[in-house]
């Protein structure tokens, strides 16, 4: 049995209970054996088995009382995955489907996902299997509050810094933030990011992992010398990743067919109307079937995954992990697809990815493709802790720069190691080595 074999038997045997985790950490190591044989010193620090636990997690009660005035009790965590680059740095996610599995891929994505950025972060993820929709806005205030009150003691802005993610947006960060400031009795704006312009938060952080996708979309077009603009795209979800994603398509030219959330999608023949469903989504936080109101020619249909059924050009799934399945990605590839743009994180099962790929799909993996919102949150940290403020011109450069690097890095690598185009390939060897030089750095912790 080789090291890669034994330290995967090991990492299942270990977190046996936990089926996203384990595939998260087999999807980077099955990239990386030509690395770890050209680096005997990788596999006598153990590398892989040290990089497949987390450095510490989290897990707290947090009670709060409803609009009813029953005491609900739902469960907290953050996983402070990898820290050897930087703060521990990631998202919480709101969501009833949040559990330690879940949260530990999130964390473990987010740590080679932040070493591609180049910027100095660690990885982190935690979040509540709390459910937002329906909850009134003191609710959800009372909720955070709570969560925070136990959470705090653990950031800061050299510790930890979180961000949104799944039904944590910029309301839930301010409340939040307000907490924490309460409890530390300090503005440390850089403790958290995805804030409010008005208390410390950056022009282009809203924006950045829809404009970042795209961004790195363009780039590998680009370089497979194909047009971007007349393509019909399908994007998954209706939230913040999906909506800023919809925005940079149309001004690139692409048509939106089809959008959803997670009861059904809407289809509409003359291209979706993308200021009509930021209204929609962002302002009236209705539900995706409510923007047949004013767009009759459209069509409403249940069932989640059946998007991948509408014909397109690219497909940008931008809701949850694991909603391309195999039958889904078949019936991508009988319809014609050019490409899968992730933007949400890990959105493509294995065997998926495996048969588009078969299949000649062009394929961006998520943590390259969707890092741009995580590297807009560390130019957000800069500008708190320089106490400025860019423009939202000059953090779009920057983000266009970053996209165009991370794709760049990525195909030198999948070069480099003999792995042709392949970006998932790439992406991983990338920043697997930058997280593992600087763990070897810092000796054997
Ligand atoms: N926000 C960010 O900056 C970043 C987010 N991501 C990833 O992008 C994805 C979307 O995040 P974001 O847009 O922020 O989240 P939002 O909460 O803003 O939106 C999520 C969207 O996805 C749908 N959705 C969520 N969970 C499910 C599910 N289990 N099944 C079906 N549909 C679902 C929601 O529908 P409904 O309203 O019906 O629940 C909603 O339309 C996630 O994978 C996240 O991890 C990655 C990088 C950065
Ligand atoms: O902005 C951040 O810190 C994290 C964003 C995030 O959760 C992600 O990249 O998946």
């Amino acid at each position: 049995m080789t090291y890669m074999e034994k330290a995967i038997e090991n990492i299942k045997e270990r977190n046996a209970n936990e089926p996203e985790f384990i595939q998260a950490v087999e999807e980077v190591y099955s990239s990386i054996a030509k690395v770890i044989a050209q680096h005997p010193e990788l596999e006598s620090s153990n590398i892989l088995e040290r990089m497949a636990e987390p450095e510490r997690a989290i897990l707290f009660r947090v009670p709060w009382v409803n609009d009813q005035g029953e005491l609900v009790v739902n469960r907290g965590y953050r996983i402070q995955f990898n820290g050897a680059r930087g703060p521990y740095k990631g998202g919480f996610r709101f969501h009833p489907t949040v559990n330690l599995s879940i949260l530990k891929f999130l964390g473990f994505e987010q740590t080679f996902k932040n070493a591609l950025t180049g910027r100095p972060i660690g990885g982190a993820k935690g979040g509540a299997d709390f459910d937002p929709k329906g909850k009134s806005d003191s609710e959800i205030m009372r909720f955070c509050q709570s969560f925070m009150t136990e959470m705090f003691r653990h950031l800061g802005p050299d510790v930890d810094v979180p961000a949104g993610d799944i039904g944590v947006g910029s309301r839930e960060i301010g409340y939040l933030f307000g907490q924490y400031r309460r409890l530390k009795n300090a503005h440390e704006s850089g403790v958290i990011t995805g804030k409010h312009i008005v208390y410390g938060g950056s022009h282009g952080r809203k924006e950045a992992t829809g404009f970042g996708l795209l961004y790195f979309t363009k780039a590998m077009f680009d370089y497979n010398e194909i047009e971007l603009s007349g393509k019909r795209a399908v994007i998954s979800g209706s939230g913040n990743v999906a909506l800023y994603t919809a925005v940079k398509a149309r001004e690139f030219g692409i048509k939106v067919m089809a959008m959803s959330d997670s009861g059904g999608y809407v289809y509409d023949p003359d291209g979706i109307d993308i200021d009509a469903m930021i209204l929609l989504k962002e302002v009236q936080k209705g539900r995706i079937k409510d923007y047949l109101l004013d767009h009759p020619a459209a069509e409403y249909i249940e069932g989640f995954r059946n998007i991948w059924s509408v014909k397109c050009d690219i497909a940008f799934p931008c809701a949850t992990q694991n909603e391309i399945d195999l039958e889904s990605a078949e019936k991508l590839v009988a319809n014609g697809v050019i490409a899968v743009c992730e933007g949400a994180n890990m959105p493509t099962t294995y065997d998926a990815i495996k048969y588009l790929m078969d299949h000649g799909v062009l394929l961006t993996p998520a943590k390259a493709s969707n890092a741009g919102g995580v590297s807009i949150s560390a130019v957000e940290m800069t500008q708190n802790s320089m106490r400025q403020s860019m423009t939202f011109e000059e953090v779009d450069q920057v983000l266009n720069d970053i996209m165009n690097n991370i794709y760049k890095d990525s195909l030198e690598a999948a070069m480099k190691y003999g792995y042709g185009h392949d970006l998932v390939a790439g992406a991983n060897i990338v920043s697997f080595l930058r997280v593992a030089e600087a763990m070897q750095l810092q000796g054997d912790y």
